[in-house]
């Protein structure tokens, strides 16, 4: 049938029970009223049109986006709640057996009544309607803490259940649009449903053996010629066409190595690769081909593979590469992660998903493959504890022999940071030799606790030549740590971009974020103590957001993969090589460029050798150039940037603890003094709020700032004192035609490009691009020799301070 007609004949089609149970279900859940923890909430009828729920076919979509806090809840309420329920459940106006089942087994809750007056939960709201045809909730928010100044501390009933999708084993998206729109989001756009009746001309050719899966009408139509590499290297023909519908015309390295000792040898894999070289799908399309492979055969899959990741942001981030990487064969690859809804990740679990990304997620016994990405890093001390355990429970030797046998694992260990240090390529190739175990290193000891079925795993290593990706330029500003924070807006101003900041504590973040947000900089930060959501909602806005800065910690050094990343700054240096080189991958990956600045005060100059043995930089890296004529104007800026943050916070955290105060007093029904009441800065009490002239202070700092931040940022020496003068219109007119950039007095050269002028000329490495860049590049103000010494001295100075400072913390109290 062709696409037109097929159209035709669905909407000639009266719409199948789906709708009318939607209907029933609306009816039936419409403006009832439930109880969630300790109020009660009412949601509305479903806006879904029967159309929509017809294409939905046996899943529907019910949109409880909006639910109202209807205040006290009586026992009336919980009576009239039954008796509509037992209404609603009637065959009458379109209600149908889903709702007839619901109020059969509603009993003595009442309906829809759940949870009880202490905290219920939507697993139980919608614990007596029959799941298997029903829907999955994919989200259910959470009631954020009570913010600090609201009466009342208790934890309020949850007023929004976010979004209901329909159940994982309900159809595969008719689109990829629509795959997100059930993930993403409960609109059900009618532009999407006419993609749906498109696609639905192609389910039969896309579908192969799980007849469900609809594949994107564009991968279908995509050409792999006769000659593509990924068919030359064995991979299944559905997700080469996939690849090639992605623009990956061909594998890189470690792709091409890893697949053809996985997908043609068989074999157990440990690989190592610089950052950003595509580990990711080189661990990832052998599973995707097994996948694929067996869905052919019609066999049962199972969970195929584990792929056991540091971080979740990690696990997240595969997922959707894989998924990407898989669109043709399969969507159920899912993440599991900490700090999550755990109930959503299991009902995903349930639904056998044939790739899992965990973060720690036990008991998944009969994987096909096994992962571990980022390996080193998951035997660092302390830090992957659950590993041994998930190690443990999913060795084939714990079960029967004979089940045992049938699971030819494949086992595949990735990291950019194996180093050769690890002396791991001698002792697989004396194992090989004497078939004997790897020895007693951290990576000996991994190596056995992984268990290869391989006897003699395959190392391929790419990073003998260079650990550090190929377009990577890196670089470093000696300065004082007390001049960290200027050389920083120094490189963030001079230099936009899209920029991560790496700091070694989280109360840099802390410190950093609200300055850098006060000097108008598009700053998010990230770091572990987060709630997993805003983690996640952070990376997203820096994801969208052109020249934002990440300021995060080393939660984001390894695996993340955001593209169009172009500098690096570490504002302190790591505290190993291997971080170094993961904190700087994030930036030149997947053949691109990107530049990497470390910030380096007197007392980093140990670790900055180290970081230089280790990665064999004989003479240290270059300097990153500074001009340091605008240092006077920023310093200016930073400086009440700082102070007005720091009176920002005092209010902040007085107000906090004077409400923390208050409720304790209230509970402990203890009167307050006016004084204390109001936290006068005359009480002495320490939560005092800022006095009046603090007060005016701050708003005067903050007036200064906003004046400051409207002008550019001009080198010492030049004046905007008579920009409106006629004699000086050239300049006006070049400072006011670019308001918008900060430094206008500074050419828009790139930091690759004013290093590259830096750099010597090397014929190997770009030499004729090297030159060309620097003539283009601007020449740099050079400092005096007075300033020089000047600076010299500060810093031996700062060296000195800081020594005593050691030798101070390291004196018994
Ligand atoms: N064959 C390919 N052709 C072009 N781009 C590719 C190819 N394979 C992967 N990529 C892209 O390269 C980027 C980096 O890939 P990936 O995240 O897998 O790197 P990685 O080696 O795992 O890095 P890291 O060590 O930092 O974890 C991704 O954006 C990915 O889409």
């Amino acid at each position: 049938m062709g696409r037109k007609s097929k159209k035709a004949a669905a909407a000639a089609t009266p719409a199948p029970t789906a709708a009318q149970d939607i209907g029933a279900l609306a009816t039936a859940l419409g403006g009832k009223t439930v109880s969630m923890g300790p109020g009660k909430v009412r949601w509305r009828p479903s806006r879904i049109s029967p159309r929509a729920a017809a294409r939905a076919e046996d899943a529907f979509f019910l949109s409880l986006e909006e639910i109202d806090d209807t205040g006290d809840f009586t026992a009336e309420d919980l009576a009239a709640d039954a008796d509509a329920d037992t209404d609603a459940g009637s065959d009458g106006d379109g209600t149908g057996p889903r709702a007839r089942k619901k109020s059969a087994a509603s009993g003595s809750h009442g309906g829809v009544t759940v949870g009880g007056g202490d905290g219920g939960d939507i697993e139980d709201v919608f614990g007596d309607i029959d799941m298997s045809t029903f829907v999955h909730i994919d989200e259910f928010v959470e009631p954020e803490p009570e913010p600090p100044g609201k009466k009342g501390g208790a934890v309020q009933p949850a007023k929004r259940l976010k979004r209901i999708s329909a159940e994982e084993s309900t159809p595969i998206p008719r689109t990829y649009a629509d795959a997100d729109a059930n993930e993403d989001d409960e609109v059900h756009d009618p532009a999407q449903e006419e993609d749906a009746a498109d696609a639905d001309g192609h389910e039969a050719e896309a579908g192969g053996s799980q007849g469900e899966l609809v594949v994107d009408p564009e991968i279908l139509a995509t050409k792999v010629p006769a000659s593509s590499p990924w068919l030359a290297l064995g991979l299944h023909a559905r997700i080469a066409q996939t690849l090639h519908w992605l623009k990956f015309a061909e594998p890189t390295d470690i792709q091409t190595q890893t697949l053809s000792q996985a997908l043609i040898h068989h074999r157990d894999v440990i690989g190592a690769a610089q950052t950003g070289s595509g580990k990711t799908l080189a661990f990832g399309l052998p599973i995707l081909h097994h996948v694929a492979g067996a869905l052919d055969s019609q066999k049962d899959l199972g969970c195929a593979g584990l792929i056991i990741t540091p971080t979740r942001e990690l696990a997240v981030q595969i997922t959707d590469h894989l998924k990407k990487a898989g669109a043709a064969v399969t969507r159920k690859i899912v993440a599991v992660v900490g700090g999550m809804s755990a109930q959503k990740q299991k009902r995903q679990l349930a639904t056998k998903p044939h790739i899992v990304d965990p973060e720690l997620q036990k008991s998944i016994q009969r994987v096909k493959f096994l992962v571990i990405d980022e390996a080193d890093r998951m035997l660092e001390a302390g830090h992957f504890k659950d590993l041994d355990e998930i190690l443990a429970r999913i060795s084939v030797n714990v079960l029967p022999a004979d089940e045992a046998a049938k699971i030819k694992r494949r086992t595949l260990v990735f990291s950019a940071t194996m180093l050769e240090d690890d002396g791991i390529k001698q002792r697989v190739t004396a194992a090989k030799k004497k078939n004997k175990g790897f020895g007693n290193s951290i990576f000996g000891k991994l190596l056995e606790k992984v268990n290869f079925r391989d006897p003699h795993p395959v190392y391929i290593n790419l990073t003998t030549k260079s650990v550090m990706a190929k377009g990577l330029l890196e670089a470093k500003i000696d300065c004082l740590k007390t001049e960290k924070d200027h050389m920083l807006y120094y490189v963030l101003c001079r230099y936009p971009g899209k920029t991560i900041v790496f700091v070694n504590s989280i109360d840099a973040i802390r410190r950093l974020v609200p300055i850098l947000t006060l000097l108008k900089v598009q700053v998010v930060g990230l770091h572990a103590e987060m709630q997993q959501r805003q983690r996640l909602k952070n990376l997203d806005r820096f994801r969208a957001t052109p020249n934002a800065v990440l300021v995060a910690s080393d939660v984001a050094s390894r695996g993340l993969d955001i593209p169009k990343v172009d500098h690096v700054v570490h504002y302190q240096l790591p505290r190993s090589a291997d971080i170094y080189v993961h904190r700087s991958g994030r930036t030149a990956r997947a053949n691109n460029e990107g530049i990497s600045v470390a910030l380096c005060s007197p007392d980093e100059l140990t670790m900055y050798k180290k970081v230089c043995h280790i990665l064999g930089k004989a003479d240290g890296m270059p300097d990153f150039p500074v001009d340091l004529s605008v240092l006077t104007a920023i310093k200016e800026r930073l400086a009440l940037a700082r102070e007005v943050d720091l009176l920002q916070h005092r209010e902040k955290k007085a107000a906090s603890e004077r409400d923390w105060f208050r409720k304790a007093a209230e509970e402990a029904d203890i009167a307050l003094s006016d004084d204390e009441e109001d936290g006068d800065e005359g009480s002495g009490s320490k939560l005092a709020a800022l006095s009046a002239k603090d007060v005016q202070k701050m708003h005067r700092m903050r007036r200064e700032l906003a004046a400051l931040l409207a002008r550019p940022l001009i080198p010492k020496g030049v004046s905007t004192k008579y920009l409106t003068s006629n004699t000086v219109d050239s300049l006006v007119d070049v400072l006011m035609a670019s308001r918008d950039r900060i430094m206008p007095a500074f050419q828009s050269t790139s930091a690759i490009d004013d290093l590259r002028g830096k750099l010597p000329r090397n014929e190997d490495a770009g030499g004729a691009a090297a030159d060309a860049a620097s003539a283009a590049a601007p020449k740099q103000p050079k400092a005096t020799k007075q300033q020089k010494q000047q600076r010299r001295k500060q810093m031996k100075q700062q060296a000195k301070d800081d020594a005593r400072g050691q030798k101070r913390k390291q004196r018994p109290e």
